[in-house]
């Protein structure tokens, strides 16, 4: 290997770091250099892991100089940058998505082939970089890609943290958390900045002393705990282009490592105590899915973040503006991904009046015109409300600007609507209640110049709801819509190569164009009726599910066809998102199996007449502390022993649960689906995103009126789609009558529950609450009003779906269901993140593309 062409010198390191990406020889070379330097190992040990490590440190090469480029050309351009702050991002794996952006997988894989390895066998090595909880961290994610592949100038800033989301075991069908240390073998895309270290403070007191020049009073915030925030930075390559922003995510390190005097007095613990409680802010993410957990060192997390982020964008800011504060907002724009960082909005503050000495309404101005504010759900479990008496000892000062943005809202309020008292109660910043708290969604309205929600349905929900006084006082032009969206890179191209390149194939497109400009998937529709054109489409939906089939008998020892219909639910478990409403479901169809079989009645005539053989497939992680959900996953997997095991069911019905449900795993289950359920109580998913991922890789859906299922009704066409179910108008009466009258069990519902307590699918008081809830407490989600609805769905999509059996000649099955499954695929254009991006762009941001 040493013998490998010399470096050609004169063309310097760029070049050759960038030849990689072309050129085997590069590659290769490369590819022996860091085996050998990087890693200190050799080509005679050098296993999987080691190719996986030296493939990456190749190819992060190459993207440094993109990487570095892009940086030197955002600086000298010097034009409106915006930062994206998500204490979530659920980025998954960088390999395959860098080689996919670099356009380097085929010499990457061909150069891998050579040196004896295989690219995918190198792929797995990678761990997930989890760092989100579900669609809010995921959105992130592909905000960040499009950010770069639509040629923005525009960063992430988050938290780095050591432990992501928790790796979910399945022991006798109880979830068991296992925590998620991903850095175990370090992280080859990640860059240390130890030269950017930021301090942050904690706790302390503020007191009143007196500018020197000016003699104006200003305030002190002293007497503090202090910790560093360390960057570390991960470049994010976009599609075909080189502009390569930046995601910048922050460690937490102490002032200084050690206490030696301490350690000499022989108070070990002591001596690193200091360290332990700084590092512990960056070390673990909350895995808590649409739920505020209210702790304190979430808030340390929130406030370390934001205060880090804000002091980098400012310096920055004043490198090349000096303290023109004025071209401030013109330069910055910020977006609020949920409440999660709105102390952004008074550190912001703070910074401007206390450290830059601007006056209150200066300050202010810029500020609300800096920030913007995503509002991510309207279940008000989630709306974060942090309690006074924490806020003001951890933060003192930022209390007290707390109370001064409040007082001089209210002012305004009353101005406007003078003696509304109720209306000032409602729109405070402060909640007087016990204990007061600060409303994080109400003041990130009040700082911000929009809010948004994320589908159509969701942004007038919460304009008609939860933020309703806000849309009197303010407007209705300050509450916007942006639909989210997926990356088709990821969610195509890299999780489905054979549909991708059948797509690019029929579009006549070689260079993959159309994954940056995806509403050309429409041109899609003139091969609906091409016979072979549908068989080709049916067969890679068939390989994809053996692929889901082979995860499934791997993670789960069960064995499933992949000629039934794959009926697959993925997301966190909730009982707003209904797992429950499905799994009973599966339970009433293997009831009336056992039913139509104790007739007599033969299992090819249930195939038939009644029930197509499929497998419903689940998967989804549950917040630790939510014991509804956790009966909800043990339900689903007592009831997958029964029927898995069961001789007379074989392959009419299976019940699968896939462990531990991330972006990798994903990645795989999405292109396997025929059916995907999102089956949430109307007006509860704000949008979903899941679903956009399914549809555009041919699978259809069954699902609600709710989040984005509308909008993708709307792309598609309502014959393209399954719905069912009570629509979000309806809601609350419905909750009413359940209250007042009592809630209506079904004879179909009421089998089920029978069925549950009979002790079939294990000790029925594990189940008690879950069945009492729907029966006994209301049923707030709607479970009863909605079952049988969701049964006549089911029956109606498997006319559609047929008995076909994998029969590929099966023409029925092609021009009814395949058909189908062309048509979503080709209206899917809409849900590209590049399409959000855009949006953001224009409404909300106000920036441009880089020109090229
Ligand atoms: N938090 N939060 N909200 C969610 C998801 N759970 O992360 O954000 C997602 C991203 O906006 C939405 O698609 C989803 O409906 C909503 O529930």
């Amino acid at each position: 290997y040493s013998q490998l062409k010399v470096l050609d010198s004169n063309k310097g390191t760029t070049q050759t770091n960038q030849g990689v990406l072309t050129s085997k020889d590069a590659f290769e070379e490369s590819f022996v250099r860091h085996v050998e330097t990087t890693l200190a190992r050799n080509m005679y040990n050098c296993d999987n892991l080691a190719a996986y490590q030296a493939t990456s440190n190749t190819i992060r090469d190459a993207l440094l100089i993109d990487w570095a480029n892009t940086q030197q050309k955002q600086t000298i351009q010097d034009g409106k940058r915006v930062y994206y702050l998500s204490l979530e991002f659920l980025m998954g794996r960088a390999m395959d998505n860098a080689l996919i952006n670099l356009n380097s997988r085929d010499n990457t894989k061909s150069s891998l082939t050579e040196l004896g390895f295989n690219l995918e066998d190198v792929l797995e090595q990678e761990p997930d970089a989890a760092l989100g909880n579900g669609g809010l961290g995921r959105l992130a994610a592909c905000f960040v890609d499009s950010l770069s592949s639509k040629n923005y100038s525009g960063w992430g800033y988050g938290l780095n943290y050591q432990y992501g989301i928790f790796k979910q075991k399945i022991v006798d069908g109880y979830q068991i958390e296992t925590p998620d240390y991903w850095l175990k073998y370090s992280n080859p895309w990640e860059i240390m900045r130890n030269e950017i270290q930021i301090p942050v403070d904690f706790y302390g007191y503020v007191y009143e002393d007196h500018d020197p020049n000016t003699g104006k009073a200003k305030k002190i915030w002293a007497g503090g705990e202090r910790v560093l925030a360390v960057a570390a930075d991960f470049p994010i390559p976009g599609f075909n282009t080189d502009n390569t922003n930046n995601l910048r995510l922050w460690n937490a390190k102490p002032t200084n490592e050690f206490d030696f005097t301490k350690f000499n007095a022989g108070d070990y613990q002591q001596s690193v105590a200091a360290q332990q409680r700084a590092e512990s802010i960056t070390s673990v993410l909350y895995p808590n899915d649409n739920f505020e957990s209210g702790k304190e060192l979430r808030l340390k997390q929130q406030y370390f973040w934001v205060s880090a982020s804000l002091h980098d964008i400012v310096r920055r800011f004043k490198k090349n503006h000096k303290n023109n504060w004025n071209k401030f907002a013109d330069q910055i724009a910020i977006q609020l991904n949920d409440t999660h960082p709105t102390l952004a909005i008074v550190e912001l503050q703070r910074i401007f009046v206390d450290l830059e000495g601007l006056e209150w309404d200066k300050a202010w101005e810029i500020v609300t015109k800096v920030f913007a504010y995503t509002n991510h759900t309207v279940m008000s479990e989630a709306l974060e409300k942090w309690p006074v008496d924490l806020l003001g000892r951890l933060l003192p000062r930022h209390l007290e600007i707390i109370y001064d943005i409040n007082f001089n809202f209210l002012s305004d309020v009353e101005k406007k609507f003078p003696g509304d008292r109720d209306l000032l109660g409602r729109v405070s910043v402060i909640e007087e209640n016990h204990p007061k708290s600060v409303r994080m969604a109400s003041l990130a309205i009040v700082g911000s110049h929009k809010v948004n929600g994320v589908a159509e349905l969701h942004s007038e929900l919460i304009k008609t709801t939860i933020f309703k006084d806000f849309v009197k006082v303010f407007g209705k032009d300050k509450f916007t819509n942006v639909t989210n969206g997926i990356t088709p890179r990821r969610w195509l191209r890299q999780a489905n190569p054979k549909l991708a390149a059948l797509i690019a194939e029929k579009l006549n497109d070689p260079n993959y164009e159309y994954l940056t400009n995806l509403g050309s998937l429409k041109k899609l529709e003139q091969f609906v009726n091409d016979d072979e054109f549908l068989k080709r489409w049916d067969s890679i939906k068939f390989d994809n599910k053996v692929k889901l089939a082979n995860l499934i008998k791997e993670t789960t020892n069960i064995e499933v066809d992949p000629t039934v219909l794959f009926d697959v639910q993925v997301k966190r478990i909730h009982e707003y998102k209904r797992q429950q409403l499905n799994i009973f479901a599966v339970i009433y169809r293997y009831l009336r199996i056992k039913e139509l079989l104790s007739q007599g009645v033969s299992v090819e005539e249930i195939k038939l007449k009644h029930y197509i053989s499929k497998a419903s497939i689940f998967g989804g992680k549950a917040a630790p502390g939510y014991y509804m959900a956790k009966t909800i996953i043990h339900l689903i997997n007592k009831v997958g022993d029964v029927v898995n095991n069961d001789p007379e069911i074989g392959n009419l019905l299976k019940v699968v649960f896939v462990p531990d449900y991330n972006v990798s795993k994903a990645e795989i289950i999405t292109p396997g689906s025929d059916l995907s359920n999102h089956i949430s109580t109307a007006g509860t998913e704000a949008s979903g995103t899941s679903n956009m991922k399914f549809a555009l890789n041919g699978g259809l859906i069954i699902g609600t009126v709710d989040g984005a299922n509308v909008e993708i009704t709307r792309e598609i066409g309502e014959e393209n789609i399954f719905l069912f179910g009570n629509l979000a108008e309806s809601v609350e009466e419905l909750r009413h009558k359940h209250i007042f009258e009592g809630v209506h069990i079904s004879e179909t519902l009421a089998k089920v529950f029978s069925a549950i307590e009979s002790g079939i699918f294990g000790n029925p008081d594990e189940y008690r609450a879950l069945i009492d809830g729907i029966r006994y407490h209301g049923d707030y989600y709607l479970v009863s009003d909605d079952f049988d609805l969701f049964l006549q769905a089911h029956t109606k999509l498997e006319k559609v779906f047929g008995h076909h059996g994998g029969d590929a000649n099966d023409t029925d099955h092609l021009h009814k269901w395949v058909k189908k499954s062309v048509l979503s695929v080709a209206n899917m254009g809409f849900f590209s993140s590049d399409r959000c991006i855009d949006e953001y762009a224009e409404d909300i941001w106000n920036i441009e593309p880089l020109s090229q």
